[in-house]
């Protein structure tokens, strides 16, 4: 079968793919475009989206729960769970078809390839059309690898044979809500999905080897975190190792757990694995074109996201490090500038902003205390509960903190916002940051009152010595 030539090859429609794609093409190039699902990839299909969707009908949920503390008498709200979905559904569709619109109609030098793609030699992929038994053999001298991940399954007797969900699958097929969520795993996917099914209605038990969850932040940042949720009524179960799991005739899951209080036994309707993610990377025949992947399988690039494989580049999770969106999407600039503007950029230089989209939001960016300490970076910092922040007292959302961390020269170094509107505080620090203000500034700029944004005033009153 001969190959058919293009100047560009894209595999996957994520994050980073779609982007780079219609800028190939704007520029000129003959791309074709390889997706074996759907289009959107993670985040709009089985991921940052959807989740962000349900969360919003969760937070309705919570409001409408909450509303007689504003004095607002209503009755318990009633969870249309198939209508939330439907909506999810319906948003998501929405997305897919814009983006098929973009790829096929509003880009002609675009062509989309629905496939699976692997590599037989350098420069050259062999493709499974998803049209039954159809194949074709694509050939470029410039090839973009954006297949992104996968949720890693911990190898847990038991596990498969008892079945579980995944955030592909619950996403994408759940039709009931389930009675009760065992989550394994605590981190982002845990206590986003945990806290949206608690608000929903379910009785929710998160299952976390760590002794917190969202353990990457300094203790006092994920605590917090982790007694709003408790208190929402979300079990914890913490240095936990699930060591075995069954399911009964009626269907009930039993999770064997060897906890720091002796072996418990947790019993639940379904369970969610969100213990992480692996490459996409298997079967692609990365060793037929001379591109190498570490230990876990991640695709290895140098400062510009090339592979040691000659016109190959590989942008978004599958290249390992910080798995976002946004950093995907940097992915996309950085290759963009590189091959049609001349301009180069170590990716390493970005930062790497996240916000955990629980209620309040967890906002972070820059160093965090633990990660100062450890590099040697001297700072001063900060904290200030959320409840004295006006806009808080007057919105009812007093819970939280805002803490931020300040280097020697008076610049900021990080930021950690537990608290209503986390992310946007957040990412106002990260501007700072970006412009090198000195703290004083923020201290002395005039901020419109009463906003969430006049906590810059305030929030280096109380700077001492880390
Ligand atoms: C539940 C969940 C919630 C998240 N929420 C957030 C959030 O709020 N904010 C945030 O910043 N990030 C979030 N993320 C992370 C974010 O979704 C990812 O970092 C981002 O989507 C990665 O994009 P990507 O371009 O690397 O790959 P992806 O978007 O994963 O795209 C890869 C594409 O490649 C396709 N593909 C794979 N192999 C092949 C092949 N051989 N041939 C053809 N096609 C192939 C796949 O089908 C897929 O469509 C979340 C992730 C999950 C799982
Ligand atoms: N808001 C966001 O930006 C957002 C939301 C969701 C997901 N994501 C992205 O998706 C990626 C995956 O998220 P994630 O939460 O699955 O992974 P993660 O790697 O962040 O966390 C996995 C968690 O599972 C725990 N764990 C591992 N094995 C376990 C086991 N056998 N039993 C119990 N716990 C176990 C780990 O200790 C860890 O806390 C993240 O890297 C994140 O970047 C981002």
């Amino acid at each position: 079968m001969s190959a058919t030539p293009y100047d560009a090859l894209i595999i996957g429609s994520g994050q980073a793919g779609n982007p780079l794609a219609y800028a190939l093409a704007e520029a000129g190039r003959r791309v074709a475009l390889i997706e074996s699902a759907h289009l959107g990839g993670s985040c709009v299909n089985y991921g940052c989206a959807p989740t962000k969707m349900l969360l919003a009908s969760a937070q309705r949920a919570h409001l409408v729960r909450t509303a007689g503390e504003l004095g607002i008498n209503a009755s318990a709200p009633t969870v249309d769970f198939a209508a939330v979905v439907a909506r999810k559904d319906r948003l998501t569709q929405n997305s897919r078809d814009g983006i098929e619109h973009s790829l096929t109609t509003e880009h002609p030098n675009i062509r989309l390839v629905r496939g699976r793609a692997r590599f037989t030699a350098p420069n050259t992929l062999h493709v499974d059309l998803n049209e039954q038994g159809g194949q074709e053999q694509l050939t470029a001298p410039l090839i973009f690898i954006n297949t992104g991940t996968h949720a890693a399954v911990p190898l847990i007797p038991g596990l498969e044979l008892a079945g579980y969900l995944t955030n592909d699958t619950l996403l994408l097929g759940l039709t009931e809500l389930p009675e009760h969520l065992l989550i394994l795993g605590g981190s982002y996917i845990g206590v986003e999905f945990g806290q949206m099914f608690r608000r929903l209605g379910a009785r929710v038990t998160i299952i976390e080897t760590s002794a917190t969850l969202m353990d990457r932040e300094d203790p006092d940042v994920s605590r917090p975190l982790q007694e709003l949720l408790a208190a929402e009524g979300i079990e914890l179960v913490l240095e936990a190792e699930v060591r075995h799991v069954s399911r009964n005739a009626e269907g009930v899951l039993t999770l064997t757990a060897d906890t720091p209080g002796g072996e418990r036994r947790l019993r639940g309707s379904h369970l969610l694995v969100a213990t992480g993610r692996v490459p996409n990377t298997l079967d692609m025949g990365l060793e037929l074109a001379g591109i190498p992947t570490d230990e876990d399988g991640y695709i290895v690039v140098d400062n510009d996201l090339r592979t040691p494989a000659k016109g190959v580049y590989a942008l978004g999770d599958v290249k390992g490090g910080p798995q976002f969106t946004h950093i995907a999407y940097d992915d996309y600039r950085i290759v963009r500038d590189q091959l049609l503007h001349g301009r180069a950029r170590d990716y390493h230089d970005r930062p790497v902003p996240y916000v955990v989209f629980t209620e309040p939001q967890l906002g972070r960016i820059g160093l965090s205390k633990t990660q100062a300490r450890e590099q040697k970076v001297p700072f001063r910092v900060s904290r200030l509960p959320a409840g004295s922040i006006g806009r808080a007292v007057e919105t009812g959302q007093t819970a939280g903190f805002v803490e931020v961390l300040v280097g020697d020269d008076d610049r900021l170094l990080g930021a950690a916002v537990l608290c209503e509107q986390g992310g946007e505080i957040m990412t106002m620090f990260q501007l700072a940051m970006a412009g090198g203000l000195r703290y004083q500034q923020l201290e002395n700029l005039v901020i419109a009152h009463p906003t969430w944004a006049e906590v810059l005033n305030n929030a280096f009153q109380r700077l001492k010595r880390g």
